[in-house]
């Protein structure tokens, strides 16, 4: 039988959610390309990057001559063919410098926002600057060239931040960076070389301020159209990279693994190849454009170059596709790549995307932020890298069970040892990121703060090494009963955190200490005030010493010849103020009067000087003058000459430190990871004792026990409305693998299974759980079908979004697995409900044979399923399925009326009114909903109650009635006759 629908409206399949053309990038292999960036920082380089086609110039009439009927052309232009017109671009070659870069760089990267930078500004021309004066909420506004009138807008650049995250992260544009480089010959005014140095997009953000250090933000390439790809096998490759962080993973999935791992590595910009667009899409392609995620196409690999043996052809291809992506947006800034990590697929935890979000592992529902996710709870991390690391593995547990259970011994050492794990706590929060830090050296960036930052991070970790070894000499020393096994986990941690304390030695040795930093300029070049020391600071050379002068033979001697002139500068100032009989006298020097001898109080002081030629009066003002002074300009000079020595020889000492750091990075990535490590287990202890977790016992087999668990988020959401949260047990067993969850609405039976999949979840990643004692299986993929939303985007009612989550389930759990459903069945009629529900457990017991917990409001399908049960005598086919059930009391004293006046309600409280849930599970089905107190407690009108109470009762005795009975009902007019 084949089934239609029928719609009367079309299904609505939007465009992808960007305007933007969409960039073309020739791929190439990843040993191809240059290990560090091929054009030094700040040296001009004119080359156009190759495969960069010429743009499409939509020519606007000429508003002087209309031709009117005749639509505007649309031609291929070469850039150097381009010039400016009223509203667009016309071809004739303009005279302005700055408007041809411009125009060349719009047609070089047409895909793009071009912010070109003028002087302390950065600017948008042409009709460029209509659209980011709009999204950027600046003013608009214009400039002549050529005759005509250009569009324009520009901000400060020290705003670009802020811009640049509404153009890139809101809104999702890729911006080019044009930086303009001063070229001085012969001594006149600079011109100036502007080209793009960089492409912004939202996943090649580097070290952007706005980035959020506990994120991370993965750039994501998919090899789409490998021939691989069958059903089952790992065909697709994946390559994913944080450009903030170096972090670079690969990995083959099958297709019907892909959408978890989108949801776990939650992607920022996903590269693609381009397709022929007569071709119909391929799976991969359409689930990608299924789940309206960034998508960014690029030229397909047209080689079958494999990068390394270790990875498979399709992780080759992608692992090219993104370095080469890279390579064209990062351009100078591209860092050098270790190679990527491989994840196998059998290593962790697989929690399908629906169970990602249904969860609320790392995003709560319904604000979408951290607050009220599981991280939120747990999180006790103090580094931005452990949290970073904490998110990956709570979204992939592992699944063996030596990593597992050597994760938790770390834990439950800094359990037991509360001083020791605050000791290493306070020390870790002067630590800094360094793989951040590293990856900035990488990218040719960074700073002597950042060598400082580094330097820090390294005595931190030598510190915390110390902490440890004198912990256990002590010990050793004062405890009776010292087990070496107990110390295992952390002598095993230790040993494989590498020593960089050259490293550390030789950076402590070159920087200066901050303090010390800024006394040169202010005491021996008398500037004027802190901003005109801060303006001339660019113009003379001024600068603040970082590097101690005794790091360096070159350096020493610049500094002790920069000493000789500053005692001849401080020699000189005195010497004159009595030569002049001018106490007010001072030598100084700023940006508009360079070198300069000031007199402060001139109607005293001023006289001698006046009448001497060699003092040429350049400035006055009603108590101050000012002259040149040969003498002291040229010795001036000298000493601009000397500082500015010094900061070249700096500048190299800094970029040699920087090479020796960029040399350590394997190591000092890797210490990072053991540090990251480190700080999730004091973070995992600090939690366990603070909501007494309890470490659980794992196995390899298909238990899962759990004896009182919790659910962390909602203990501590009734927590701060002072109620307590009723624990509940488990007990899922290799012979008894399925448990039916029946009971009123709102008496916990979600609670319950969510909390069962978190501890999981928990288990697996290394922490303890909240439970008073645990048992786990290991679980090899964890299913969720809990909570049901329409998804009418992709054309799926709620009954379909439910019937699709829960087919995936049935096609993939494994005998590993634990599967987690919530009322499967609820969305249609009774009947065809409760026979999917039963078609599915049954599924799910002969053929998945997973753990299954299954909460369902149809109690009978507890008579469909089981017979000769324990606590369940029904006619069905299984004889080990465990059935629980939670209650509703009618008691004296109850929630309703406090929650009926928390919405807003102000009931006379009646004895009627009374009644409890009662959250803890007992052994046996519940076969009332008790659906009517919870319509109560929402707040439905009094009269549509009585008239709900009154069919129930009419329902339960069998007993149907004609409408105007029912709406008689409905007014109290009349009772439902008993039978
Ligand atoms: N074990 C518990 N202890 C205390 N309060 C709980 C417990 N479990 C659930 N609750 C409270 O009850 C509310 C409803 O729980 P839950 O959604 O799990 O009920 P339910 O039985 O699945 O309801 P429905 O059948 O209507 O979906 C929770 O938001 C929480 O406030």
């Amino acid at each position: 039988m084949f089934l239609r629908r029928v719609h009367s409206i079309r299904p609505f399949h939007s465009s992808p959610p960007h305007t933007v053309p969409r960039p073309t990038i020739t791929t190439k292999p990843f040993s191809e390309l240059p290990k560090r960036p091929t054009t030094p920082l700040h040296q001009p380089d004119h080359a156009i990057p190759s495969g960069v086609a010429p743009t499409t110039v939509q020519v606007t009439q000429d508003p002087a001559r209309p031709r009117r009927g005749r639509k505007p052309k649309t031609v291929l232009l070469a850039p150097s063919e381009c010039t400016v017109s009223k509203m667009g671009v016309s071809p004739k070659q303009p005279r302005n410098s700055l408007a041809t870069g411009i125009l060349t760089n719009l047609s070089r990267f047409p895909h793009c926002i071009l912010l070109t930078r003028v002087g302390q500004f950065y600017e948008s021309y042409f009709d460029q600057a209509n659209q980011v004066a709009r999204l950027l909420g600046i003013k608009l506004t214009s400039r002549v060239w050529d005759k005509q009138d250009v569009s324009m807008c520009g901000f400060p650049i020290m705003h670009l931040d802020k811009y640049l995250k509404v153009l890139v992260q809101q809104h999702k544009l890729f911006v080019a960076m044009c930086e303009e480089f001063p070229r001085y010959t012969n001594g006149q005014k600079p011109e100036y070389d502007r080209r793009v140095v960089r492409i912004i997009t939202p996943g090649t953000l580097i070290d952007e301020p706005f980035l959020n250090p506990f994120e991370n933000n993965f750039l994501l390439a998919i090899s789409a159209d490998s021939p691989s790809c069958e059903p089952g096998t790992p065909g697709v490759g994946l390559a994913w990279i944080d450009v903030s962080t170096g972090e670079f993973f690969t990995k083959s999935t099958p297709l019907e693994g892909l959408k978890d791992d989108l949801a776990r590595i939650s992607p920022r910009e996903i590269v693609l190849a381009q397709q022929p667009t007569d071709q119909p899409l391929n799976p991969i392609r359409q689930l990608l454009k299924d789940e309206g995620l960034f998508l960014t196409y690029v030229e397909p690999c047209n080689t079958s170059h494999q990068y390394d043996r270790a990875y498979t052809t399709e992780e080759s291809v992608a692992i090219n596709m993104l370095t080469t992506y890279m390579q064209a947006n990062l351009m100078e800034r591209m860092p050098q790549l270790s190679a990527p990590n491989r994840e196998g697929l059998e290593e962790r935890m697989q929690i399908d995307s629906h169970t990602i979000k249904a969860l609320e592992i790392h995003e709560s529902a319904r604000e979408g932020g951290l607050t009220g996710s599981l991280l939120s709870v747990i999180k006790r991390t103090v580094t931005g890298s452990g949290m970073r690391s904490l998110t990956r593995r709570l979204c992939s547990p592992s699944t063996s069970q030596k990593d597992i259970e050597a994760r938790q011994s770390l834990v439950a050492f800094f359990y037991h040892r509360p001083h020791l794990r605050d000791d290493i706590i306070r020390s870790l929060q002067d630590s800094e990121d360094a793989c951040r830090i590293v990856q900035r050296f990488l990218s040719c960036k960074g700073e002597p703060k950042d060598l400082l930052a580094i330097n820090r991070t390294i005595q931190v970790w030598t510190t915390i090494r110390n902490r440890l070894e004198l912990e256990k000499a002590m010990e050793r020393r004062e405890r009776d009963s010292f087990r070496g096994d107990d110390w295992s986990s952390v002598d095993t941690l230790l040993s494989k955190i590498i020593s960089l304390h050259d490293l550390s030695t030789r950076i402590t040795m070159a920087l200066e200490d901050v303090e010390s930093q800024a006394s040169l300029p202010d005491e021996f070049l008398g500037a004027d005030s802190p901003e005109s020391e801060q303006k001339s600071s660019s113009v003379y050379g001024i600068h603040k010493r970082t590097i101690r002068p005794e790091f360096s033979g070159e350096l020493a001697a610049l500094h002790d010849a920069l000493c000789v002139l500053l005692e001849r500068r401080r020699d000189l100032e005195p010497s004159l103020q009595i030569q002049y009989n001018a106490p007010s006298l001072t030598l100084r020097s700023n940006p508009a009067q360079g070198m300069h001898v000031h007199i402060g109080r001139a109607k005293r002081d001023e006289v001698k000087i006046k009448s001497d030629t060699s003092f040429i009066a350049i400035s006055e003002s009603a108590s101050t003058r000012s002259y040149f002074y040969q003498p002291w300009s040229q010795l001036g000079a000298q000493i601009v000459e000397a500082t500015a020595s010094i900061s070249n020889a700096e500048k190299e000492v800094f970029n040699s430190l920087r090479d020796e750091v960029k040399a350590f990075t394997s190591q000092l990535r890797h210490n990072a990871g053991l540090i990251d490590e480190l700080d999730i287990a004091l973070g995992f202890a600090k939690l366990a004792v603070e909501l007494k977790f309890v470490r659980p016992v794992i196995k390899d087999d298909a238990t899962f026990e759990v004896a009182d668990g919790r659910h962390p988020t909602v203990e501590l959401g009734l927590l701060t409305s002072g109620r307590p949260f009723t624990p509940n047990s488990v007990a899922l067993k290799p012979h008894s693998r399925l448990h039916v969850i029946t009971g009123p609405n709102m008496a916990g039976k979600s609670t319950f299974l969510r909390q069962t999949a978190l501890i999981a979840i928990l288990a697996q990643t290394g922490s303890f759980v909240p439970a008073e004692h645990a048992v786990v299986g290991i679980v090899d993929k964890l299913f969720s079908r809990v909570g049901a939303k329409d998804d009418l985007f992709r054309d799926r009612s709620t009954f379909m979004v439910e019937m699709v989550e829960t087919a995936e389930i049935l096609r993939r759990a494994t005998a590993k697995s634990l599967v987690i459903m919530d009322e499967v069945g609820r969305g249609t009629t009774v009947k065809d409900g409760l026979a999917i529900a039963f078609a599915t457990v049954h599924h799910l017991v002969v053929h998945n044979q997973c753990r299954t917990l299954f909460a369902t409001h149809f109690h009978e399908l507890a008579d469909l399923l089981a017979y000769n049960e324990v606590n369940h005598h029904g006619n069905g086919v299984f004889c080990d399925v465990g059935f629980y059930c939670t209650d509703v009391h009618e008691t004296e004293v109850g929630r309703l009326p406090f929650v009926r006046k928390r919405l807003g309600f102000n009931d006379v409280i009646t004895q009627d009114n009374f009644f409890t849930y009662s959250h803890r599970l007992r052994p046996g089905v519940n076969r009332n909903s008790h659906g009517l107190k919870v319509a109560q407690l929402a707040g439905i009108p009094e009269s549509a109650l009585l008239l709900a109470k009154n069919a129930l009762a009419a329902l339960q005795t069998q007993q149907f009635m004609n409408p105007k009975e029912l709406s008689d009902i409905g007014r109290g007019l009349t009772t439902v006759p008993t039978s």
